[in-house]
């Protein structure tokens, strides 16, 4: 359980942070907790299953890749103990290897779509997105990123460290200088925390103002989501709810201050027009395709057990 809860504390912290890792994350606890506990019998071991997986579930409530994860290694079979335990960790197993390719897939067809010499914007930290860059990179293209600082968390300084160590040229901005230079941009190439059955993109607060601008300047904007980032929910009519985070992630200190609120809502919703493309590891498709992936990749994880 202490390891569970370790990660558990993790996630909610942000060490352990990226849709696709927190996904991961949370598969690999929730197999590592069925491999640990010694239930009297199948109820007890799905009792403590139910729990463990529900506390994961309440880390952090956007990145629908956590609920996916947790679906998918939740339908485990077994009508006792040893055979749902190595049922679960094989559903657990199944996702990482499952995520893993997609991330790695995604790098291949969304590089594609990048030119020799392009100069590509991205926001935050996205894994997805930094592997169309590297595959694009590795195949020989001279592409020079420009990446936003990502205020309030800066996960900006997290990927023009991993750009540098590549060897990309990279410009760091504030994310308020996303208009100023965006006529520099051949692409905005960005991760994805949820995909809507609409098509909408939510992801890192600040998305939705840079598809703005990309709209305007006609430049085009790339979303890089593997299929369980796309939500199943959202097509049974339900809305996806934003994290809001602490205040003192805006202003240390704020406490101190008797009239002043901050809100720090962690994501935005980008809607499916300001979209060119979805590169997802089944291809690159259009927003309005969205409902599609969820029916064909994720519908059988809409009957999963969610507890
Ligand atoms: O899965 P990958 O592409 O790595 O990341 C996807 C998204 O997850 C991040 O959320 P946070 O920093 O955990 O709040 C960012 O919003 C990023 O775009």
């Amino acid at each position: 359980m202490d390891q569970l809860l370790d990660t558990a504390e993790k996630i909610r912290s942000m060490e352990i942070r990226g849709a696709a890792l927190i996904g991961r994350a949370a598969a690999g606890a929730l197999k590592e907790f069925a491999l640990a506990i010694d239930p009297s019998g199948i109820e007890e071991f799905n009792a403590q299953v139910d729990m463990a997986a529900d506390i994961l579930l309440n880390t952090r409530p956007t990145a629908v890749s956590l609920s996916n994860a947790i679906r998918m290694v939740m339908r485990y079979r077994g009508d006792e103990v040893e055979s749902a335990r190595t049922s679960l960790a094989k559903n657990a197993d199944g996702f990482v290897e499952r995520s893993l390719m997609a991330v790695e897939r995604i790098g291949e067809i969304g590089s594609r779509r990048v030119r020799d010499g392009d100069v590509i914007l991205t926001h935050c930290n996205s894994s997805v997105a930094l592997s169309i860059i590297k595959t694009a990179f590795d195949a020989g293209k001279d592409v020079k990123v420009i990446a936003t600082e990502s205020r309030p968390r800066y996960q900006g300084h997290l990927t023009v460290k991993t750009l540098d160590g590549w060897g990309i040229e990279t410009e760091l901005v504030v994310d308020s200088a996303v208009r100023s230079v965006i006529n520099e941009v051949d692409e905005v190439i960005v991760g994805a925390d949820v995909v809507t059955a609409s098509g909408s993109l939510v992801n890192k607060i600040g998305t939705a103002a840079i598809a703005l601008a990309a709209h305007e300047a006609r430049t085009s904007f790339m979303v890089a989501a593997e299929t369980y980032k796309f939500s199943p929910e959202t097509l049974m009519g339900e809305l996806v709810p934003i994290e809001e985070r602490a205040a003192e992630e805006v202003y240390p200190g704020i406490s101190e201050l008797k009239h002043v609120r901050v809100r720090n809502p962690a994501f935005d919703v980008t809607p499916h027009q300001y979209i060119d493309v979805i590169c997802t590891e089944v291809g690159a498709i259009p927003p309005e395709m969205s409902y599609l992936v969820i029916k064909e990749m994720l519908g059988w994880e809409m009957e999963g057990r969610v507890p």
